[in-house]
């Protein structure tokens, strides 16, 4: 194969851009942010000057190979980098690893590869000899990007090099320290995002930059990653993120942060279910999380999002069904009825009242029985379909549980999404009407995980539902709906459930969720709808503290 072209800056030492195909500067790093308009037409808002320059980082490969692993056979890379390149790969930042030219081409290849999978560029840097350690790509940069330089080598000339042309250096986890007063040092790997954030935030030097520092699991994080969430090269609206992490000092990386964004239910270890939900009374926190907890009684003042109070009634579908009953008042002449579905909560299944207390909720079968914990432990979301009262023996859905009147919708539900002021709706499929799966139940109850193993509507039950006079959904009902749980429930992002009840037309409102993924919103559309909403809780929060 032809060998890639190598692009060389001037005689002496040069970084050899290892390309293959069009130049270095598309292929190296991924397209930067655009770039903003001309000065006549720049937004006068100091948040869009955030985009005023790229954002280049450069990853010396001593910051990533696992020093434990040197020489080995196969390099390995060290504890945290994944990550770490995980979370660069959605920054929005441009990002290249840079490795020594002479390096065992098992190790450059290995890092070659790192690039490639996170998209990011490589730099081969030629043995320095001479005095002159940037090539021009390097020079180029430095005339229009703010750069950096993380490495775990000290090498006084580059970096002295480096700073001559406005770049900064960090220097990771160093044994012997830096002399040099220019260079940022940092003890650990997982310090890194944050200290870039907070350079790049003194660098763009708009008070209106707020950084966002984020605590959510792994998968969570990266479905908001992956969509372009968390950019620590400032948003649209001058919003960088970073990661917290519970590994390091809390307080210190509050300090830097403006406002915290999180989902408390993914740092639950436990809820008693015998208690009545009432933050923090009933549950019990991960480690970090507990340490966030402290952090917000010291601070009260400090914005997170959302406060762990509002949260806490959306953790039991009790309180949840108490929210939405308090909105039934919406209903109006001529306008569908907006409802929550009947319920009743029980402590048992076997109870001799049972059929009494069913009547006196207004309750009859089929009935949709759920855990009255509603997330944040894994069988929160274990449920059935009851069909007559013998089903309850030994029904394993857990206890205590709320037992809610089954909705016929013609297997069709339409999930809405409050994020900030902006509501939006998708539809999806959902659970087909009663009769269609008590044949396939025989006279046991139908048992199911709501996220894992939902019971849809096949294609052929979709079909015959098409034949129903399905009454169709009525938006401004909902979108007044959306708004006053917006207002009650103090929150700036959450979700719930509407089906139209076949027959009455009664929408009925079947769940509500804190932080949902919303995937089905187009990113286009809902990640300027997260940015502006977190930012509009912060002025809000900010605006209340002040008066
Ligand atoms: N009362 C009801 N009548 C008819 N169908 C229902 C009812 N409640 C729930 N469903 C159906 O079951 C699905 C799961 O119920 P629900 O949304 O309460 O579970 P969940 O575990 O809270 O789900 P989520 O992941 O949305 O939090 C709903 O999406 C809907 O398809
Ligand atoms: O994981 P727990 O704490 O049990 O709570 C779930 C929520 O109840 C669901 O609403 C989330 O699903 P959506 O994000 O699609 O709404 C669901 O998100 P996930 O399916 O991405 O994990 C969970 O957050
Ligand atoms: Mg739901
Ligand atoms: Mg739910």
């Amino acid at each position: 194969t032809v060998p890639p072209p190598v692009c060389h800056a001037p005689a002496g030492p040069t970084l050899a851009l290892l390309t293959r195909g069009p130049t270095a500067q598309e292929l190296l790093l991924p397209p930067s942010p655009a770039p903003t308009p001309k000065a006549e037409q720049r937004d006068p808002n100091p948040a869009a000057m955030a985009t005023e320059r790229p954002v280049r980082l450069v990853l010396d490969a001593s910051l990533l190979l696992d020093p434990v692993g040197a020489g080995a056979p196969v390099p390995t890379l060290r504890p945290g980098a994944e990550a770490l390149l995980r979370r660069l790969r959605h920054s929005n930042l441009g990002v290249a690893i840079c490795h020594p030219e002479e390096m065992p081409t098992t190790v450059s290849g290995f890092l070659e590869m790192a690039a490639d999978l996170n998209s990011f560029g490589y730099i081969s840097l030629p043995a320095p000899t001479g005095n002159h350690l940037l090539n021009e790509l390097m020079l180029e940069w430095s005339r229009t990007s703010s750069c950096f330089y993380a490495t775990s080598t000290v090498d006084e000339d580059l970096f002295s090099e480096l700073q001559s042309h406005n770049w900064k250096v960090i220097a990771v986890d160093n044994e012997c320290g830096t002399k040099d007063s220019g260079v940022v040092n940092i003890g650990k790997l997982q310090e890194l995002l944050i200290t870039l954030a907070t350079l790049i935030k003194k660098e763009i030097a708009s008070s209106s930059i707020l950084m966002v520092g984020y605590a959510m699991k792994p998968s969570r994080e990266e479905d908001f990653a992956k969509r372009g969430a968390f950019p620590l090269y400032p948003s649209q609206n001058g919003l960088i993120f970073v990661p917290l992490s519970f590994e390091l000092h809390l307080a210190s990386q509050l300090q830097e942060v403006d406002i915290i964004l999180h989902k408390m239910t993914d740092e639950i270890i436990s809820i008693d279910p015998n208690c009545s939900i009432s933050f923090p009374r009933g549950i019990s926190f991960s480690a970090g999380m507990s340490e966030v907890i402290r952090f917000m009684e010291e601070y009260p003042d400090f914005c997170i999002i959302d406060p762990f109070k509002n949260i806490s009634p959306l953790l039991d579908r009790l309180q949840i069904q108490e929210i939405l009953v308090r909105l039934q008042e919406l209903g109006s002449e001529g306008r569908p009825k907006l409802r929550a579905p009947h319920s009743l909560k029980v402590i048992n299944f076997s109870g001799s009242e049972l059929q009494k207390q069913l009547a006196e909720a207004n309750l009859s079968f089929p009935l949709i029985v759920k855990p009255q914990v509603a997330c944040g432990v894994a069988d929160a979301h274990n449920m059935a379909l009851v069909f007559q009262i013998e089903e309850f023996s030994n029904l394993s859905v857990p206890l205590p549980a709320i037992l809610q009147e089954y909705i016929d919708h013609g297997s069709k539900i339409y999930k809405f999404y409050v994020i900030g002021d902006k509501v939006f709706h998708a539809v999806k499929t959902s659970m087909p009407n009663a009769n269609l799966l008590k044949s396939s139940s025989g006279d046991e109850p139908l048992t199911f995980n709501s996220l894992k193993t939902l019971p849809v509507a096949t294609k052929e039950q979709l079909l015959l539902n098409r034949a129903q006079d399905n009454k169709s959904l009525n938006i401004g009902v909902v979108e007044e709906a959306a708004k006053l749980l917006k207002e009650s429930l103090g929150l700036t992002i959450f979700g719930f459930d509407v089906v139209v009840q076949e027959g009455s037309g009664d929408h009925v409102i079947v769940d509500l969720n804190y932080l949902p993924s919303f995937k089905e919103v187009p990113d286009s559309e809902a990640m300027p709808a997260f940015w502006d909403a977190i930012r509009q809780s912060y002025e809000s929060k900010k605006g209340k503290v002040q008066t």
